[in-house]
């Protein structure tokens, strides 16, 4: 039979044949073909074209999409697979979605899901497949969105009862406690977050790197215990919970929040006691949060069992997929708050849903209604500027807070310029803040000259120190690269005999140096991609007598732990440092181990048998993606030589706001950079639709006091 698109759309068997060669060509997944397949032997009778679609909208979820959006894939049919840039070789690709879909229009489309009502309903029900509008979903995750929907939509109705239980005086007694009288310099929008996200069940604090996200949450936790402690003497505090999605973003906010509860100005009275010692210092990953089980991905506490806390307060939560999300709100008791924290920005989780960005969408703007206004003014003493205040704020807008101001880097810092650039996705800006004639102390522009320039080791293994011009701040000091954690590995060994104490002391030292310089890489193959990158810096470090990669195992391999380890305490995300350790047992003295960081942020070293480590990456180089909830000190990105889809804006910023002090920028080919800051990434799904489809808070019956 010949193959026309209307073949294809009618006859299962000439689908299954493409939906084979799309497999073959890893332009759709096996699963995704298998869920096509299924469905076909439940219901025979369904339209082909409907079982394309059902392909198409689990093919989705791995890129990110929560659903399969029906109008986008008509508008450009070959974005829902995932294509190469370009026809790879010279045998004949099979038939594209543009081809199989063409001239289609919507209706078409709805009709033929109309006729498989076996597999699609318009909302609740068993049916395999949900359309919800022109969105179609799986099943599952349909119902994950409508159950963070409702979480969150019954956390925003309680926020005006809240508000009213609050006494104005008390709050703004501890408001001027915690920072101090209202300044000039107002609107000061830490404390505009405390007081708002004080005055509701559900926040979320988003802002930039170092505009003080964590100094904030500590603050209101001191709040709003002040508030609950306040008046009794004999009361419990609230129980609350601190999460990050990663074992590594969990252990940088837990060495942070200590030292910041510590230096709270609080009373120095039993009052001001029992505030400090209520907050918690200890941060948990979200999975031991909600009780992880081995091989399983239902965790010890949801809906039935729900954790027993009060308040819950979420890391970088830009990070969290909404699987999970949905998974930590059905494990929290209908009454307790949730607020999170992270970086709109930023790249979403690489599972399916962007939930934080979503939920951000409009903070910049701030939609804040005149009533929210003017109850903030009454109890903080803040005025709001006219221009976020939106007669049409929808109940959602009052309960985001964006932190505008980043006390990390000052207005002149290269890495805050060139992040907000990015950000702005203008690449004749980013070009100004390289070409505007500014001395840029910590930024780098590196071109590369083909695979053999001397720069690129210049940099990777040197810190490239000389690229950037220095501007006395450092008091010398200056960028490094991969070599200065083998030159502290080597230079400060502590000698065969050595006792415990000083071998901790020894890798202690050399995961801090190793954790002042990373390279980034966008991809993973390709010349440039983190394969190479990893190999060719290896190379270049047993060059210059730093390392001998022999083998998989070998001593300064540094690593990054890619799944959970209940067992070993070990969690994605997790970086460690093979070493060869001195012990006096072993036949010549020494074994090899692998050296983690301690999990709470202690100066502690975990020593791990390299056997036991089974999901591990060597780092010289690692992705943008698996860098997030990283800092260090200098990082790189090496940018491909060939436009590619990952690269995007929210990566590009990914990756420059992964530098505390010094950024550098590798690039192998002009043009690549503005080409991906012009890219965003655009994700399918309705969860901002749904909450944002309440209706404005200014048309409610709320009342304010
Ligand atoms: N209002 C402020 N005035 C002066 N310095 C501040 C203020 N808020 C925060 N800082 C300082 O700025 C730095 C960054 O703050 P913080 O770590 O709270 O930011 P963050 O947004 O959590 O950062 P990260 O990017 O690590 O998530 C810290 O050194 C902190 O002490």
């Amino acid at each position: 039979m010949s193959m026309t698109p209307q073949t294809l759309l009618t006859h299962w068997p000439s689908l299954r044949t493409l939906l084979d060669q799309w497999t073959e060509r890893g332009w759709l997944r096996p699963l995704d073909r298998a869920l096509a397949v299924f469905l076909h032997e439940q219901a025979p009778d369904t339209p082909p074209l409907v079982l394309l679609l059902a392909a198409l909208a689990s093919h989705q979820l791995g890129r990110g999409h929560v659903c399969l959006d029906l109008a986008a894939l008509l508008a450009d049919p070959d974005l829902s697979l995932s294509l190469p840039p370009e026809s790879d070789d010279g045998v004949l690709p099979p038939p594209r979605p543009s081809w199989c879909l063409a001239g289609l229009v919507l209706p078409t489309l709805y009709q033929a899901l109309a006729q498989a009502p076996s597999l699609v309903a318009a909302g609740v029900g068993t049916t395999p497949l949900v359309l919800d509008g022109q969105r179609l979903y799986l099943r599952r995750y349909w119902q994950y969105e409508q159950g963070i929907g409702q979480a969150i939509g019954e956390r925003l109705a309680m926020g005006e009862g809240l508000r009213q239980a609050l006494s104005g005086e008390r709050m703004r007694h501890w408001l001027d406690r915690l920072f101090g009288p209202v300044g000039p310099d107002a609107p000061d929008w830490q404390r505009i977050a405390c007081a708002l996200a004080a005055g509701g069940a559900f926040a979320v604090i988003t802002g930039g790197p170092g505009t003080g996200k964590t100094t904030t949450v500590v603050r209101l936790l001191a709040l709003l215990q002040a508030l609950h402690l306040s008046g009794q003497t004999e009361g419990q505090p609230l129980r609350i919970r601190m999460a990050a999605p990663t074992g590594k973003a969990a252990a940088r906010l837990n060495s942070s929040v200590a030292g910041r509860v510590g230096a709270l100005p609080l009373p120095d009275d039993d009052l001001g006691r029992r505030i400090r010692a209520a907050i918690p210092t200890q941060v948990t990953t979200v999975h031991r949060l909600l009780g992880s089980r081995p091989n399983s991905r239902h965790f010890r506490h949801h809906a039935r069992n729900p954790l027993p806390v009060d308040l819950v307060v979420v890391d970088e939560a830009s990070m969290i997929d909404l699987e999970l999300m949905s998974q930590l709100v059905q494990a929290l008791p209908p009454e307790a708050r949730l607020i999170l924290l992270g970086d709109k920005d930023q790249l979403a989780s690489v599972e399916a849903g962007a939930v934080l960005g979503e939920l951000c969408d409009r903070a910049d703007g701030g939609h804040y209604s005149s009533r929210i206004r003017n109850w903030l003014h009454g109890v903080s003493g803040e005025a709001l500027p006219p221009a976020m205040v939106d007669s049409t704020g929808r109940p959602l807008d009052q309960h985001i807070i964006m932190l505008r101001q980043s006390h990390r880097f000052g207005a002149d810092s290269g890495i805050g310029r060139l992040a907000r650039a990015v950000n702005g996705g203008d690449p004749a800006q980013v070009a100004a803040v390289w070409d505007g004639g500014d001395r840029l102390p910590d930024l780098a522009r590196v071109p590369l000259r083909g695979d053999g320039d001397k720069a690129l080791e210049q940099v990777l293994i040197q810190g490239g120190g000389d690229l950037f011009q220095d501007d006395g701040a450092g008091q010398g000091e200056r960028p490094r690269g991969h070599a200065h954690y083998l030159t502290v590995m080597r230079d400060t060994d502590p000698g065969d005999g050595a006792c415990r104490e000083a071998v901790d002391d020894w890798a202690g030292r050399i995961l801090g140096a190793q954790a002042e310089f990373q390279c980034l890489c966008v991809i993973r193959g390709g010349p440039w991609g983190v394969e190479q990158m990893n190999h060719r810096i290896a190379q270049a470090l047993g060059r210059v007598g730093l390392l001998a990669p022999e083998g998989v195992w070998y001593p300064g391999r540094p690593v990054m732990v890619t799944g959970n380890d209940y067992g070993l305490g070990l969690m994605n995300g997790d970086m460690g440092v093979a070493l060869s350790m001195p012990d006096p047992e072993a036949p010549d003295g020494r074994v090899l181990r692998v050296a983690f960081p301690a999990a709470d942020g202690s100066p502690r070293v975990r020593w791990i048998l390299p056997s036991r480590l089974g999901q591990v990456e060597t780092v010289f180089a690692m992705t943008v993606h698996k860098s997030q909830g990283s800092e260090f000190r200098h990082t790189a990105l090496v940018l491909p030589d060939a436009p590619s889809p990952i690269l995007t804006r929210e990566l590009i910023y990914t990756a420059i706001t992964r530098a505390s002090r010094w950024f550098s920028l590798l690039m192998p080919r002009a043009g690549i950079l503005e080409a991906g800051v012009k890219r965003r990434v655009l994700r399918s799904s309705g969860l901002k639709g749904a909450l944002l489809s309440t209706k404005p808070v200014e048309n409610s019956v709320e009342t304010m006091s």
